[in-house]
């Protein structure tokens, strides 16, 4: 049965009098992969830095549990916060330090484990994304794909019950993006975490969110929110059409007429069928 990991109801975001959406209000459950998508300048990486705890509501709440993470004191704040994980677009590695050096940090920050336990701990976070053996690297020194791997690795250094992304693939080609779809589907798996990523790469949308919420630009509020495959499958809504169909389809004529040749209409259908 699911079991509710983050609850957001109400939610107004917002900079200074410049309301970016209003009115956000979905449940994410644990283990899911969330997508928060929509056009660009919507406010996705807007909600994701309100739900990591770096940018307070205009109104609104967002639970953890039973805990609101703007509701709760700055310390109790902080302690949730070290519950996430988070990779950035760019990795954001230090590109003075090598992977290990990278990944070794939150955890001579946050722990008071010894250089040996770090060193161990380490070399598992980077096996764990593929990259064992590359301890001694530099970012410079790898490909686009495994610099955001390890960055993957030092997000996951404090075991993190949840898994924020900020448009993961941007920059990658077509088969590293796959990767590192896999790899995401991979972990949420073997180490059960619920994972919420911004998106607009709709290849990564459908082969790996079960849930999501679509945030429209022009009316500041969301339009669409569950199973992205169901919503292409039962929207009605043309700006959701449109946006999960590459602009092929407006309504469910147009998506009829386009099932054939539509890679991603057609992975939905296999997987029915
Ligand atoms: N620090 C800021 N101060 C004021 N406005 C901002 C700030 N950051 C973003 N915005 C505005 O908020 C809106 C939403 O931006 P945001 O980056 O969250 O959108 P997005 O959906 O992630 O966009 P994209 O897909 O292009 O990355 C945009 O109109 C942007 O110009």
């Amino acid at each position: 049965m699911a079991e509710p990991h983050i609850r957001v109801t109400g939610l107004t975001l917002a900079y200074g009098d410049f309301v970016i959406q209003r009115d956000l209000s979905f449940t994410v459950d644990r283990g899911d992969v969330f997508i928060i998508m929509g056009g660009s300048g919507c406010g996705k990486s807007t909600l994701l830095r309100h739900m990591i705890g770096l940018q307070k509501p205009a109104a609104g709440h967002i639970h953890y549990g039973e805990q609101g993470l703007w509701d709760v004191s700055e310390v109790e704040r902080a302690r949730l916060m070290r519950r996430f994980g988070v990779l950035y677009q760019s990795g954001a590695l230090w590109s003075s330090m090598t992977l290990a050096e990278n990944v070794a940090l939150p955890l001579t920050e946050y722990t008071r484990l010894g250089p040996a336990e770090i060193r161990e701990l380490v070399s598992l976070k980077l096996a764990l994304v593929g990259l064992a053996g590359f301890e001694d690297y530099y970012p410079s020194e790898i490909s686009g794909g495994m610099q955001k791997r390890a960055g993957l690795a030092r997000a996951m250094a404090l075991d993190p019950e949840i898994l924020f992304f900020d448009e993961p693939s941007a920059g990658l080609d077509p088969v590293s993006a796959k990767l590192l779809d896999d790899l995401i589907l991979h972990l949420r798996d073997s180490l059960g975490s619920t994972v919420v990523v911004v998106t607009h790469e709709l290849a990564s949308i459908f082969a790996i969110g079960n849930n999501s919420v679509f945030l429209d630009a022009e009316s500041h509020t969301m339009i669409a929110s569950g199973d992205p495959r169901k919503l292409l499958a039962e929207s009605d809504d043309p700006r959701v059409l449109a946006f999960l169909t590459r602009g092929e389809a407006t309504t469910t004529a147009d998506l009829a007429a386009l099932e054939p040749e539509t890679p991603e209409v057609q992975w939905y259908s296999d997987e029915q069928g």
